[in-house]
């Protein structure tokens, strides 16, 4: 695996080879343990001197192992000027290169007394700790409110639409849609803080943020390497998830083709991005018994594996009866989700957990905000979520109030901007 065709790499030579100012100060600040944080026997658990490459085939932030921390913001451009447009995604190109490498956003930051510095500052001495940003272009981009505002239309890909509206959606408009996305993933909470801040910044005038969200607790593996952590039902979530390592299956189910869409070979290489709010209704779910909880899921608790029977990573048996039926009820959520009840689609999840504070009623506005990678959303995502929303039993505890999508363009060479072949 290179780091060209993985952004994913990570290796004590690839710490030391990290060229940015403020992630060689956290490095010496941090000493020895930096270094043996990054050997090559180190633990699974993502160390905060870790960088992965902002160039490559793809974007990083996507097959690379999922960090623990996130902060993901939706934008919309307020000017009508492709020229802004195409400024505003070239400074972001160069600020990303900056902050993937733990450095900050440009040269003269801390000397030039006369302007304010053009890096914020809350991450100066921090390492990178493994931040990735992905970009995504939303529907709106291409069209809003009938005008094609930046002379994108024709080059709008099919697959990119509002997503439709799914049983039992109480969407926020405040937190839905928008015509740019930035996913800030890193293994410190204030260095992807710092990113989208940084990205908001240079952006004062051309885009305005629109909503974001952070979250922590990654609730994806994404790479066999990675343990399957829990998410906020207490459930191990992503054990059955698409992993990086398996490059037939993302290649089938993540990355466009060139072949897809006639109108968006700028898009091949690239993918689409769903997100979705999902409050969970915690305290009722607090007050349900483990069977009923263990019968929702269709795994049990403790360490993950199916009502079926076997082990963590033994695959689903759907056809197994019990005494009152499937052992893996029919309203089951991984009875649903799976790909033999879904055309075998296979998604990739990348979602974390998230709260908010609490509702006016003292109850948590806490839940899981689910982002997934797929190569075709109205195949591969579409289908999947009206069959949950519709039929899982796990919705009476979940409220989906938030959405969007995004088409990801590809990996940026060096010396290209994010999106550079959309405007060509
Ligand atoms: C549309 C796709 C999905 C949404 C939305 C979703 C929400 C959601 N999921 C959990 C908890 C778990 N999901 C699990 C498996 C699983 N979920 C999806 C898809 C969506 N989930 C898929 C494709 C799968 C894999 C199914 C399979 O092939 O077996 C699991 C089991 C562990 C695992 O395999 O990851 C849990 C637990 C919550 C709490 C949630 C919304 C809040
Ligand atoms: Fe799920």
């Amino acid at each position: 695996m290179t780091t060209d065709d993985q952004n994913s790499t990570v290796s004590r030579r690839r710490l030391l080879g990290v060229a940015g100012a403020g992630a060689l100060a956290g490095a010496a600040a941090l000493g020895g343990f930096e270094l043996a944080q990054a050997s090559d026997d180190a633990p699974e658990t993502p160390s905060a001197g870790l960088a992965y490459d902002f160039h490559g085939r793809h974007q990083a932030g996507i097959v690379t192992p999922s960090q623990d921390r996130l902060h993901f913001a939706s934008f919309d451009v307020t000017t009508s000027s492709r020229d802004e447009l195409i400024a505003l995604l070239k400074a972001w190109t160069e600020a990303a290169e900056a902050m993937t490498t733990g450095a900050s956003v440009g040269a003269d930051t801390l000397t030039n007394y006369a302007s304010p510095p053009t890096d914020t500052g809350e991450a100066l001495g921090l390492p990178a700790s493994g931040l990735t940003l992905t970009f995504g272009f939303g529907p709106s981009l291409f069209t809003k409110d009938g005008k094609d505002r930046f002379g994108l239309e024709a080059r709008r890909p099919k697959a990119l639409q509002h997503l439709p509206h799914f049983p039992a959606d109480n969407l926020d408009p405040a937190r839905t849609d928008g015509d740019l996305c930035v996913q800030a993933c890193a293994n410190d909470p204030q260095v992807a803080v710092h990113a989208i801040r940084n990205l908001a910044r240079i952006g004062f005038g051309t885009v305005a943020m629109r909503w974001n969200q952070l979250g922590f607790g990654r609730t994806s593996s994404t790479s066999t390497s990675q343990q399957t952590p829990r998410n906020l039902m207490g459930f191990k979530d992503g054990t059955a998830n698409l992993k990086g390592e398996d490059a037939a299956e993302i290649e089938k189910f993540v990355w466009v083709d060139p072949s897809d869409d006639a109108n968006a070979s700028w898009l091949a290489g690239g993918s689409y991005l769903v997100a979705r709010r999902i409050k969970i209704q915690i305290e009722p779910w607090d007050r349900t018994s483990l069977s009923e909880q263990e019968a929702l899921i269709g795994r049990e608790r403790a360490h993950g594996a199916p009502l079926s029977g076997g082990t963590e990573f033994t695959d689903l048996d759907l056809k197994i009866e019990g005494r009152n039926g499937p052992l893996i009820g029919m309203d089951a959520h991984v009875r649903l989700a799976h790909p033999s009840q879904n055309n075998g689609t296979k998604l990739l999840r990348r979602g974390y957990n998230f709260t908010d504070g609490t509702d006016a009623l003292g109850r948590l506005d806490a839940g899981l905000f689910f982002i997934a990678f797929v190569r075709d959303p109205g195949k591969h995502y579409v289908p999947m979520q009206n069959q949950l929303s519709s039929q899982d039993g796990l919705m009476e505890y979940l409220q989906h109030t938030g959405s969007g999508l995004w088409a990801v363009p590809p990996g940026i060479r060096k010396g290209e901007y994010v999106g550079q072949a959309l405007f060509a």
